[in-house]
């Protein structure tokens, strides 16, 4: 086998469970026959240089190993200012952070045997990739890729508080806490929302701009979703008062609160959202920061192996 892999792997994902195991996945990895390189992560963001270095060397396969959130610095890593680094290179996931909610879609399981089947045989899909704009907290504005999900509402400000507290409980009951917590204090906002030529000026509770089905440490916020239709599904989770969130909660972790009369649903490539109010962003797992944000799609954008 001539395929090169080049892995980037963040020790500290997984609370730093990927770190210690990693050696063994290596070795598993390469007596499978698998041509391996590999960095470690040293810092936030340096996936996505460790990924465009190694584009830029000539690896045709990156594969991630740690959470979501360094899935995402990878993608982020395939493009070059706005260009993919190699059009003929495809992302792998070998998902072993805490919430793994982009797997979850794709289909790939987290075992290292998985990912050897995967590197070997798998098959090449096409995927669409969302990019979002929006205010970092230094205040500029900045864009970043996205392969999963993008929300702006109690979603972003469960991640902001999730992300900064341990997540030994692993994803889901991290999130769980996370997001009946983040309930008491939260507050519906005043939100100006376009998606492509519809425009909508009302109280409510989220946006959730999704590409894959999950997020949340397993929630199937959106069951309809397809990675490679070429459209996001955007859910908006309209005025809802406390108690009625509380109640209908459990139903979006199995998917079944799509028929809420609270809740929209669109299938949209262009989405602006303000509010009146602060509102965070979540991208992918990661809380980068605040709108005004602009999203678009990408269609049929990038090569992962499934
Ligand atoms: N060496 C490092 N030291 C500290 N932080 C790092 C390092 N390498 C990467 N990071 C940061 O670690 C954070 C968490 O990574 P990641 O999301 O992959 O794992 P996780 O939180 O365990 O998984 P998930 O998002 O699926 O719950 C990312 O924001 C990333 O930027």
């Amino acid at each position: 086998m001539d395929k090169k892999v080049f892995a980037i792997v963040n020790p500290v994902s997984a609370n730093g469970a990927t770190g210690k195991e990693w050696p063994v996945f290596e070795k598993t990895i390469k007596a499978s026959g698998i041509n391996l390189d590999y960095a470690y992560t040293e810092y936030p963001m340096h996936a996505k240089f460790l990924t465009q270095e190694a584009l830029k060397a000539g690896y045709k396969t990156i594969l991630s190993v740690g959470g979501d959130g360094t899935m995402n610095e990878v993608l982020n890593g395939f493009f070059y200012e706005g260009m993919l680094i190699n059009e003929n290179a495809s992302l792998s996931i070998f998902s072993r952070g805490t919430g793994c909610d982009t797997i979850r879609t794709i289909g790939i399981d987290k075992d290292v045997d998985s990912i050897i089947e995967v590197l070997k045989f798998g098959k090449i899909k096409l995927v669409d990739v969302g990019i979002a704009e929006f205010i970092q907290y230094e205040g500029n504005t900045t864009q970043r890729y996205f392969l999963n999900v993008s929300d702006i509402g109690i979603g972003a400000q469960t991640t902001y508080r999730v992300n900064r507290s341990s997540k030994a409980l692993k994803g889901f009951l991290s999130f769980l806490i996370g997001a009946l917590s983040t309930m008491i204090s939260y507050k519906n906002k005043d939100f100006e929302i376009t998606i492509d030529d519809i425009t909508i000026n009302e109280k409510l509770n989220s946006i959730i701009i999704a590409n894959g089905k999950y997020f949340g440490g397993g929630m199937k916020i959106a069951p309809m979703a397809d990675m490679s239709d070429g459209y996001f599904d955007i859910i908006i989770i309209g005025n809802i008062s406390k108690f009625d969130f509380l109640l209908n909660f459990p139903k979006i972790y199995k998917g079944t609160h799509m028929n809420h009369p609270k809740l929209l649903h669109y299938k949209g490539k262009k989405i602006k959202i303000n509010a009146k109010q602060k509102a965070l962003i979540e991208v992918d797992g990661e809380q980068p920061g605040v709108i005004e944000a602009n999203i678009n799609i990408l269609p049929n954008k990038l090569k992962i192996l499934v």
